[in-house]
C-alpha cells in the first residue's frame, strides 16, 4: 500500500470513529461475556459514563436495573443463530433507564427505545462481539400514545349517550345482539329489561324540558347503582332505558327491577328548589328459543312495557313468565 493509500485508509477510519461518537443513536459493542468494547458519545451523554470509564465493564453489573434475564436470551440468540434481533418501544418501553430531556415530549419522564441487536463476526467470520443499536423513539411513542387515547375517547364519545352517560342506543342495541348470540351458543339466562318513565310529557309541561331531562338523569342514575358489573344498561330512547341482565331469569330479573322501582318511587329530585317525584313502568323478557331474533326479544320487552302502562304504570310486567 502507498503512503497516499495509508493516509486515505486513516483518514476514513478517523471519520468512522467520528460519526460513531457523535452519531444521534446510541452504538454498544459486547463482547461475548457481555464486556463493554464500545459506548459512543450519545451513550455517555444520556448515562453519564465516560467510555473510559464503563469500557472492558460488563454490561448487566454496571446497569442491575436491565432485565438481564430477559435480555441475555434475547442476545444469546443472536450470537448462536447469527440473526439480528429487535427490542420495540411497545413491547418494552425502554432497556436503558435514560431521563427523557426532549423539550416537546417532556411528559415522558424515561426515553422511549427501539433496540437493534445485530451479530458482529470477527476476520475468521466467528462471531465474538455483538451491537446495540439504541433509537430514540420518544416523540413517536408519545404521538401513538396520544392518538390511541384520543382514539379511545373517541370510540367512548361514540358510544355513550351525552345526557345519562349510559352506553347510547346503537351501541346498547350492539351488545343486544351480542348477548343474543351469546345465548344461542351457551344457553345461559339472559333477560332484558326496559325501563319508562311514567308522564314525561306531563312533567315537560309543568316543570320545563330541563326538568325532563333531568328527570331521566335521576332514574339512570338510580338504574346504573342497581347495576352489576355483568349488566349492561343504556339509554334505549327519549324516556327509555334498558338493562341486559346476564345470567338472569325473568323471576330474577324482576326481583332488580322491583329494586329499581321502589327506589325511584321513594326518592325525589330537585330542581329550581322544587322537589320533585317520578315513578317508572319497567317490561321484562328473558330470551329463550322461541324468540328467534334480537328484534323479536326487544318487542316481547316492549310488549311487556305496554301492558306495566296499561296495568296503571309505577309497577313491573313480564312476558311469557309467570312474576
Ligand atoms: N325532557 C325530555 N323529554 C323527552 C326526551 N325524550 C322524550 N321526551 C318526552 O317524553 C314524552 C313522552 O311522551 P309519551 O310517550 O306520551 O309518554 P309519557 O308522557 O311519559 O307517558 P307514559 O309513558 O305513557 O307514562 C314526550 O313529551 C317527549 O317529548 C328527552 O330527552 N328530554
Amino acid at each position: 500500500m502507498s503512503k497516499v493509500d495509508d493516509l486515505n485508509a486513516m483518514n476514513e477510519l478517523h471519520w468512522l470513529i467520528d460519526m460513531v461518537q457523535t452519531i444521534e443513536v446510541g452504538l454498544v459493542v459486547l463482547d461475548r461475556q457481555y464486556n463493554i468494547q464500545l459506548w459512543n458519545g450519545f451513550m455517555e451523554n444520556h448515562s453519564g459514563i465516560s467510555p473510559n470509564d464503563i469500557k472492558g465493564s460488563n454490561l448487566f453489573d454496571r446497569f442491575d436495573d436491565l432485565p438481564a434475564t430477559w435480555l441475555k436470551q434475547k442476545m444469546e440468540s443472536v450470537f448462536l443463530l447469527n440473526n439480528q434481533a429487535f427490542i420495540s418501544w411497545e413491547q418494552r418501553p425502554y432497556v436503558f433507564k435514560f431521563r427523557n430531556y426532549r423539550p416537546i415530549t417532556g411528559r415522558a419522564e424515561f426515553m422511549f427505545q427501539n433496540i437493534t441487536l445485530l451479530p458482529l463476526s470477527s476476520l475468521t467470520g466467528q462471531i465474538t462481539h455483538l451491537s446495540m443499536i439504541v433509537y430514540d423513539v420518544t416523540d413517536v411513542a408519545i404521538n401513538k400514545m396520544q392518538l390511541d387515547n384520543a382514539t379511545d375517547k373517541l370510540q367512548l364519545h361514540n358510544q355513550t349517550d351525552a345526557l345519562t352517560l349510559l352506553l347510547n342506543r346503537r351501541y346498547w342495541l350492539q351488545n343486544a345482539v351480542q348477548e343474543f348470540e351469546r345465548f344461542n351458543r351457551y344457553c345461559e339466562p339472559v333477560s332484558m329489561l326496559l325501563i319508562d318513565l311514567d308522564h314525561l310529557k306531563q312533567i315537560n309541561e309543568t316543570y320545563g324540558h330541563i326538568a325532563g331531562d333531568r328527570a331521566i338523569q335521576h332514574v339512570a342514575h338510580v338504574m346504573k347503582k342497581n347495576l352489576r358489573t355483568t349488566d349492561i344498561g343504556g339509554r334505549y330512547g327519549g324516556e327509555t332505558l334498558g338493562i341486559i341482565l346476564n345470567h338472569s331469569s325473568a323471576t330474577e330479573s324482576a326481583i332488580q327491577a322491583e329494586r329499581v322501582r321502589a327506589e325511584i318511587e321513594a326518592a325525589e329530585f330537585t330542581y329550581n328548589s322544587r322537589k320533585i317525584k317520578v315513578t317508572v313502568s319497567i317490561g321484562i323478557c328473558e330470551l329463550t328459543e322461541e324468540l328467534q331474533s334480537p328484534d323479536k326479544w326487544l318487542d316481547k320487552t316492549d310488549e311487556a312495557l305496554a301492558l306495566a302502562k296499561v296495568s296503571g304504570r309505577n309497577c313491573i310486567k313480564a312476558i311469557g313468565t309467570q312474576l
